[in-house]
This record gives structure tokens, C-alpha cells and sequence, in this order.
């Protein structure tokens, strides 16, 4: 047995000695009457003795192939334990056939393989029961050896590979290559086999894991040059861990060629008429004393019962891929901000089998597309990237405008939290739940910034990106990657938004890569994807380069379905559009958050100190006045008093309000029942009376609505700490006050005051009622200033809580013009429309927004109205 002598020699021996007992039994019989074994019919006083031959003779084999080498392979074999069967270092069995030896008296058949030696058979596995055979000792190899003690290398000339398909779950976990199936494979395998032979034969063999070959069928082609490999690995193999297991072996000659040699240490089945002849094992004993082998014809055994090889592969494939995962850390480079992003930007995204996989944003794959099903792994994939791609470039090399539209946290850890208040010092802007309004501003943000790019590079009379870089080195051109996920959303509603964001986006996609402006588009749905096509072919044509995680198949072309079975982990990249036959399967690694916030604070450590941090944009974040910079930085020196009343959605977050100058029609009404109304309300009359000198305008505060209480106060509290003086009245004392202003705005001495009206609705009734004596009512002195207040500094800012009230309480329509400044809360587009004669506006109102419409400039801007903190919990209470 050469080298091949371990611990398990003896049984070994044992075996040898029961077959050959068997042998000796059957030829006996064979003496007694001609004829195949299953027709022998028995002298009834040889039953006996052969039943307890056949006994002893099963007992004997299944001694050497336990567990998953001999169990029978159906339903019951599934709950075997795996990976404990096979002794490494040891002569290994395993079930082959069985035998007939007279009549009903069968044993089993095994035959020595790892560690022991190979096995062929010469009918190839275009024979169903070959390939069923073939699978079933395969999947007893992979189930009974240790983990990651075997490799597999399959051959398969015969069928293209589907002998082993139910295999594939271990080719996807990258634990298998796929089948080869011509010469040139073959020729890889053998390299293989004899590149293990010659590092056993030096001596460092001692924990090599064993190889197996296998092979369904040989390829065509398959020469005298590939046999005569063969047979040197098969002599050298087995004291290397090198074992064959072929079917189709040997193969038929061809013409003026002499049948291949035997192979050594190879248990060879032959075809007869019965079955198969079985040749002596390897080894020095014989099981015939003529040396012919086996007595008795062998049945190959039958395969596996369906589904059980994909039982067992299905958690050793698992299992291969998380131990083969990538790490995080392993993206980022051992130096930060060492590359030039003036030729393009690259980063490692994962791995495609042992090779790190490489994605590029420059001029041949200047934007991409990104696709995957809710929980694919595409927010960490993008990650993965994102952090690749800022540790590689400095922020002088790369920008980073950040765009999500769904609830999620996935750019958070760009930003400062109160809790850390580090940021990526790549990022200009970071959106998170982006209201489409946002989104769009961010896209003309960037188109804006890709004008000025292309106005540098015609006043320095150059046409590359890159030559602008040398030849004006102070220019600030770092290369930026706009990221939007969930893009799609932009396109919903087909709207006025959906048709500015696809001409914005097509610009942007058409002419970024000559501006060193990249995108990233990633989207969870398949009609996500489809919307971008919609809106323009030519669009869909600017991303070559797709990512498609699993069930993101849309990216790719209709024919390609590799997406389709994909583990969260990997992803197929193509890079010729989608087209099938040119994807990539790569792995990339989950986010580690401690490794993330590690690296983020290195990061924001290197930054130029003092750079600013990211534009911001949560769309959940309420906004306070009192912690908005705009608001603190107010001073009575202003030209002409400007209410604050949110901010602006819209890149930076700008301060929003209404300048209230002497023009007709400055006043401010807030519409909608939301109780937000009297939070905006407060805003800008906390705001106003910063404008003016102390002392120098009147608050009329009426709170005219309980709702608004804790609004009034808060704004009379507020109004009295900055020195001005505070009337609190009634709806009666607001009846008053109108009164005595219409009076003195006529005669030219009101003096300057905003009446701050909380609930004006309410008052309504009683503006309604007419003076018995002068015939004016309380309307009418509305009215009065109204129409006249502003040019004596006089402004009404109130909340009505519906829009009909405030159009009578006006006079109606036709006196509109005298309030010009409106902002929507949640009242009915129509109602709005009816407001502004304008009928293509449509407001979908929601919570903490707001639509700002100034009739002046004809401006309409969504806002986050100011509301005093907790505003909203209130309002669930
Ligand atoms: N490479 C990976 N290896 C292991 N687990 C991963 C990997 N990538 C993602 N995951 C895990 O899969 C889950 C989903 O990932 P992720 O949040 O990125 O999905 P998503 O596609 O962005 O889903 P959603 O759109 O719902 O946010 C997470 O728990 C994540 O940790």
C-alpha cells in the first residue's frame, strides 16, 4: 500500500479478507452451477451459509463506510451529521454498488478512495444511472469530509455541466468552479492537480486538503497528451491527497490509437452484461488470488433521492460564504487621500472570487445604476463604496452631494449628530428622507455648479476637465459624485417636479462625465428603474455601468437573470449596460459600524480645519426660531423688517419669510386648521420685533382660539424681552383696535403696529355686525388697513383656520390683492387655487411643511415651518 498505509490499514485488510471469503464462496457456487449470480439457484443446504456470508459480508463493508459514505442516500440521510465521516490521514471507503451473490442474498460494495486511491468507470454520465451514481458518492465525499478538507474540480465533457447542477449552490459560494467542460479546462485541472503533487513532493503536503477530480464525461478534444497527465497524477496522487473519480473512463480510443493504460491505485468498473466487472482495488492484497477483481457483477448504487444534495450543499455553501467574506477594512487603502482624481475615481468594491473588484467613475463609466430589493444590502453596498471612495481622495478630489428619499438613516453617518459631532468632510450636501422638492433642488444645484465648470473651461480655453486642473491649480475642481437613493421617487407623481428632475437629471447624466460630475442612481424597484427610462431613453444609455443586487435584476438587460438568486452580500456588475455574458459576480462586505466611526473621525481629523460641515437636510427635523442663525443674527438695523417663518427646502436650508415694507398688500395669512398656524404665526411676529428699535411698534396680540394659547403667550413673552410694548385683547378689543387705526389711518397718525391675530376666524362673527350708529363694521375697518395699513407700517399677521373665512373676512376675492402673502397649511389644493387664481399649482399638503406663496414676486417655495419645540407631540396628544 506504499504511502497509503495509515490507521486504518487493518480495516483495510479485514476487507480485503472478507471478499475474499466472498470470492471464495461465490466461486464455489459458481462451481457447483453455471450461470449469473442472481439466477443461481441454491442447493437448499447452501442457503444457509450464504445468508450468513451475505450477512457478515454487509457487516464488514458498512464497518468501513460509516455515516454518510454508506448510509443509503434518501430522506434519512439528511439528519446525518456532515463533515465527520471521512478520517484525514487514514484509508477512506465509500459505498460504490452492491452485489448479488445468489439468489436474494446482496452485499454491499465499497471501494477505498481518499486516501486510498481513485475510482473510474467506463460508461460515461450521459448514462442516467452514471450520473446518478456519480452525484450520490460526490455528495458522500462532501458531506463526510471535515470542513475544508476536500476540494472539487469538475470535468464534464458529456452533458455541459448539468451532471453536477445540483451542485451549484457550492459553485455560488465560490467553494466550486463551475464544471470545465473542453481541453482548455481540463489542461487548468491538471495544472492544479500536478501543482499539489509537486508541493507534496517537496515535502510541505502535510495539511494540503484532498483534491478530487472528477469527471462526468472527458471533453472532446481529449488527446493522448491529457491521458498520459492523467495516469502520471494518478500514479503520483494519492500520496499527495490527488484523487480521481472518473466516469467515462477510460475513454472510447480513437481511430489508430491504443486504449489508454489503466490507471494506478484505481478501482476501475468495467461494463458487462450484468452490470459492471470490478478490478482489484489498490493495494498489495488481492481480492481474487487470479488478481481478476470482484467475483461477482456490481450495480452501481443509486444517486441521491431529489433535494438532498441541495440540503446539504445549501448550509455548507452558507456557511463557505460567510467565512469567505470580505472585511470593510479591507476597502479602505493602508494611507488616506493619496490619489489623484484627475483622470477619474476608483475604489475597491469587493471581491469576484479571490481578485479584489475595482469600480471606476470616469469617462468610460462615468455614472452608474443601482439596483436591489428592500433589505439586498444597498444602502451598505453603497456605503462600502462611498467610504472606499473618500478615503482615496482628499476633499480637494472629491465632493459627495448625498440624496435619500426614504425613511432610513443611511447617509446619517455623514452628518454631525448632537452625539458625534464629526462629519465626512467630503460632503456638501446630505439629504435624508428628502422631500422631491429637495431632491430637485440638489440636482440644480449641481447642474448650476456644472455650468460654472464649463464657464472655467471656456475662459482658460481648454476642453478637458483634467487640462483645467493643471492649468489652473487655484481653481477648487474636485471631481463630485451626486448619490441618490430611491431616485425614483423624484419621478412620482409626473408632476411638474418628475418633468424638471428628468431634465435635470438628463442633463446632468449627458454632460457630467466632461465635467467630472458623477452619479449614482440606486433604486429598490423594478418600475423605479423603468421610470428613469420613461423619461427618456437617452438617459438609460449614460449608465454602462449597472449594479444589480439581489431581486435589482431591473438594471440589467431583460435577458440577464443572474440577479435573481443573489445573497445579500453580492452583487452582479455588468459593465456593457445589463447585457447578459458580461457580469461579475462580486462580494463586498456589511458595514462595520465601529471600523465606520473609527475611520469617520480620521477623516474629519485630516479636513482643513475650519471647513464647513455638510448642508443638511433631515425631512423628519422640526425647525425652532430660536435656534436659527438667521433669526439670532436680527437687529433693529434693518432696512425693512423681514418675518422669519421656517426654512426653505431647498440646499442650506435658507431662512424663509415675506419682507413687510411699506408696499399695499404686506400682510401675512396663514390658512389651514393645523394648530402649526399659530406656531407660524408666532414666528414671525417673534421675529418682526427684533427689526425695530425697543419701544418703537405696538403688538396687538388676540388669541382668539384655546389651541393657540400657549402660542400667544409664548409670543408676548418673547415680543416684551426684546422691548416692545404688548397689547393682549379680546376678539372685542380687536374690534377696538381696528377701529381706532382705520380711523387714525385716515387721518394720518396711526402709528406703526402689527396686529398679531391668532384664530381671526373666530372674530369673524362679531366683524361681521355693523355700528348702529357710524354703519362701519368691523370688516369694514379691516378692510381699511388692510388696504392702507402698510404705507403707515401698520401689518396684520393671523391664522385663519379655513381658507372661505379668510376670503370673506377680506371681502372677498376681488380683494385678495390686499394680502399677498399666504402660506398654506393643510387646506385643499382646490381651496388654494381658488386663492391664487394660479390652477396648475398642486399642494399635497403634509406635516411639518408648508407652502410660502408670495403674489408679489409670484413666488412659491415649500417650507418647514418654525414650530416651538414639540410642537408635534402636542398635536398627537
Ligand atoms: N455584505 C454583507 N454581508 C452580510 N450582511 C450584509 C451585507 N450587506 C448587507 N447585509 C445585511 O443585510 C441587511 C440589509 O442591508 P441594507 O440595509 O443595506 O439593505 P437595503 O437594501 O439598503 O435595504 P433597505 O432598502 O430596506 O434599507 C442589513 O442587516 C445588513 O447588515
Amino acid at each position: 500500500m506504499g504511502g497509503l498505509v495509515g490507521s486504518a490499514s487493518w480495516y483495510f485488510d479485514r476487507a480485503v479478507a472478507l471478499h475474499r471469503e466472498a470470492a471464495a464462496h461465490t466461486e464455489a457456487a459458481r462451481a457447483e452451477i453455471v450461470g449469473a449470480p442472481s439466477r443461481l439457484v441454491l442447493p437448499p443446504e447452501r442457503v444457509e451459509a450464504y445468508r450468513r456470508l451475505a450477512e457478515r459480508l454487509t457487516r464488514g463493508a458498512l464497518d468501513l463506510v460509516p455515516g454518510w459514505l454508506g448510509w443509503p442516500l434518501d430522506g434519512s440521510t439528511a439528519s446525518l451529521k456532515v463533515g465527520v465521516d471521512v478520517r484525514p490521514g487514514g484509508v477512506n471507503f465509500v459505498l460504490a454498488g452492491v452485489t448479488v451473490l445468489a439468489e436474494k442474498f446482496t452485499a454491499p460494495v465499497v471501494v477505498p478512495l481518499l486516501g486510498g486511491g481513485h475510482v473510474t468507470v467506463d460508461a460515461d454520465a450521459r448514462r442516467p444511472e452514471v450520473a446518478a451514481w456519480l452525484r450520490g458518492v460526490l455528495l458522500r465525499l462532501v458531506a463526510a469530509v471535515p470542513d475544508g478538507a476536500l476540494r472539487v474540480l469538475t470535468v464534464d465533457g458529456g452533458t455541459l455541466g448539468a451532471v453536477f447542477a445540483p451542485f451549484r449552490q457550492l459553485v455560488e459560494a465560490e467553494l466550486w468552479r463551475p464544471p470545465v467542460t473542453d481541453v482548455a479546462g481540463l489542461h487548468a485541472v491538471l495544472d492544479e492537480a500536478e501543482a499539489q503533487i509537486a508541493v507534496a513532493q517537496s515535502g510541505g503536503g502535510h495539511h494540503l486538503p484532498y483534491l478530487l477530480i472528477t469527471s462526468g464525461a472527458l471533453p472532446t478534444g481529449c488527446g493522448q497528451v491529457e491521458l498520459a497527465r492523467l495516469a502520471a497524477i494518478a500514479h503520483a496522487g494519492p500520496a499527495a491527497r490527488v484523487h480521481l473519480l472518473l466516469a467515462g473512463y477510460p475513454p472510447p480510443p480513437g481511430a489508430g490509437q491504443q486504449t489508454p493504460a489503466r490507471l494506478d491505485f484505481t478501482t476501475a468498473l468495467t461494463t458487462i452484461a450484468d452490470g459492471f466487472a470490478m478490478s482489484e482495488p489498490p493495494g498489495p492484497e488481492r481480492l481474487s488470488t487470479r488478481g481478476s477483481g470482484f467475483a461477482t457483477a456490481v450495480r452501481l448504487s443509486a444517486g441521491p433521492v431529489d433535494g438532498l444534495i441541495e440540503t446539504v450543499c445549501g448550509p455548507l455553501a452558507s456557511a463557505a460564504w460567510v467565512s469567505s467574506s470580505v472585511d470593510f477594512a479591507a476597502l479602505l487603502p493602508a494611507e488616506i487621500w493619496s490619489h489623484s482624481s484627475a483622470s477619474g475615481l476608483r475604489t475597491t468594491v469587493g471581491r469576484d472570487g479571490r481578485a479584489w473588484c475595482e469600480l471606476a467613475l470616469d469617462d468610460s463609466t462615468p455614472h452608474w445604476l443601482v439596483g436591489g430589493r428592500t433589505g439586498s444590502g444597498k444602502t451598505v453596498f453603497l456605503l462600502d463604496v462611498l467610504y472606499g471612495l473618500a478615503s482615496r481622495y482628499s476633499p480637494d478630489e472629491l465632493a459627495l452631494y448625498l440624496l435619500d428619499f426614504k425613511e432610513g438613516v443611511s447617509f446619517a453617518d455623514f452628518t454631525p449628530t448632537p452625539i458625534d459631532g464629526t462629519w465626512i468632510p467630503h460632503a456638501r450636501t446630505v439629504g435624508i428622507e428628502s422631500d422631491r422638492e429637495y431632491g430637485l433642488a440638489v440636482l440644480r444645484e449641481l447642474a448650476k455648479e456644472m455650468g460654472r465648470r464649463a464657464m472655467e473651461l471656456k475662459k482658460a480655453g481648454v476642453t478637458r476637465l483634467a487640462d483645467l486642473r493643471t492649468s489652473r491649480p487655484d481653481l477648487a475642481m474636485p471631481r463630485i459624485v451626486a448619490v441618490i437613493d430611491e431616485f425614483h421617487v423624484l419621478f412620482s407623481g409626473n408632476d411638474r417636479i418628475a418633468g424638471h428632475a428628468a431634465a435635470v437629471l438628463e442633463e446632468l447624466a449627458r454632460k457630467g462625465r466632461s465635467y467630472g460630475i458623477h452619479l449614482i442612481l440606486a433604486s429598490q424597484t423594478i418600475a423605479g428603474v423603468e421610470a428613469l427610462f420613461t423619461k427618456g431613453e437617452s438617459i438609460f444609455g449614460q449608465f454602462p455601468l449597472r449594479v444589480a443586487l439581489a431581486g435589482g435584476g431591473g438594471v440589467l438587460d431583460k435577458l440577464n437573470r443572474n440577479a435573481d438568486n443573489l445573497p445579500v452580500g453580492s452583487a452582479v456588475i455588468n459593465t456593457a449596460a445589463g447585457v447578459a455574458g458580461a457580469n461579475r459576480i462580486v462580494r463586498f462586505p456589511n458595514n462595520d459600524p465601529a471600523l465606520i466611526t473609527a475611520h469617520r473621525h480620521r477623516l474629519w481629523h485630516a479636513r482643513t480645519p475650519g471647513s464647513p460641515p455638510p448642508a443638511v437636510f433631515a425631512g423628519y427635523a422640526e425647525h425652532h426660531i430660536d435656534s436659527d442663525p438667521a433669526y439670532l443674527a436680527l437687529n433693529p438695523q434693518v432696512r425693512r423688517p423681514h418675518a422669519l417663518v421656517g426654512r426653505a427646502v431647498d440646499v442650506g436650508l435658507p431662512s424663509a419669510g415675506f419682507t413687510l415694507d411699506t408696499s399695499p398688500g404686506r400682510h401675512i395669512a396663514v390658512l389651514g386648521p393645523s394648530p402649526i398656524g399659530a406656531d407660524i404665526v408666532h414666528a414671525g411676529a417673534v421675529s418682526v420685533a427684533r427689526q425695530h428699535p425697543p419701544g418703537t411698534v405696538t403688538f396687538v396680540i388676540a388669541c382668539l382660539v384655546a389651541s393657540a394659547d400657549a402660542a400667544a403667550d409664548a409670543t408676548a413673552a418673547a415680543i416684551h424681552a426684546v422691548d416692545q410694548p404688548v397689547e393682549l385683547v379680546d376678539a372685542a378689543g380687536l374690534q377696538t383696535r381696528l377701529g381706532h387705526l382705520a380711523a387714525a389711518i385716515d387721518s394720518a397718525t396711526a402709528p406703526p403696529t402689527y396686529l398679531v391675530v391668532f384664530g381671526a376666524d373666530a372674530a369673524s362673527a362679531l366683524l361681521a355686525a355693523k355700528d348702529l350708529t357710524t354703519f362701519r363694521s368691523g370688516h369694514d375697518d379691516l378692510r381699511t388697513v388692510l388696504r392702507v395699513g402698510p404705507t403707515r407700517g401698520i401689518h396684520l399677521l393671523a391664522w385663519w383656520r379655513g381658507a372661505r373665512r379668510f376670503i370673506d373676512d377680506i371681502g372677498g376675492s376681488s380683494n385678495l390683492e390686499d394680502v399677498a402673502c399666504l402660506i398654506a397649511l393643510n387646506i385643499a389644493s382646490n381651496d388654494l387655487n381658488n386663492l391664487t387664481g394660479d390652477y396648475k399649482t398642486e399642494w399635497h399638503h403634509r406635516p411639518n411643511r408648508a407652502l410660502l406663496i408670495d403674489r408679489h414676486d409670484d413666488r412659491y417655495q415649500l417650507i418647514v415651518p418654525f414650530v416651538r419645540p414639540g410642537a408635534y407631540e402636542h398635536q398627537h396628544h
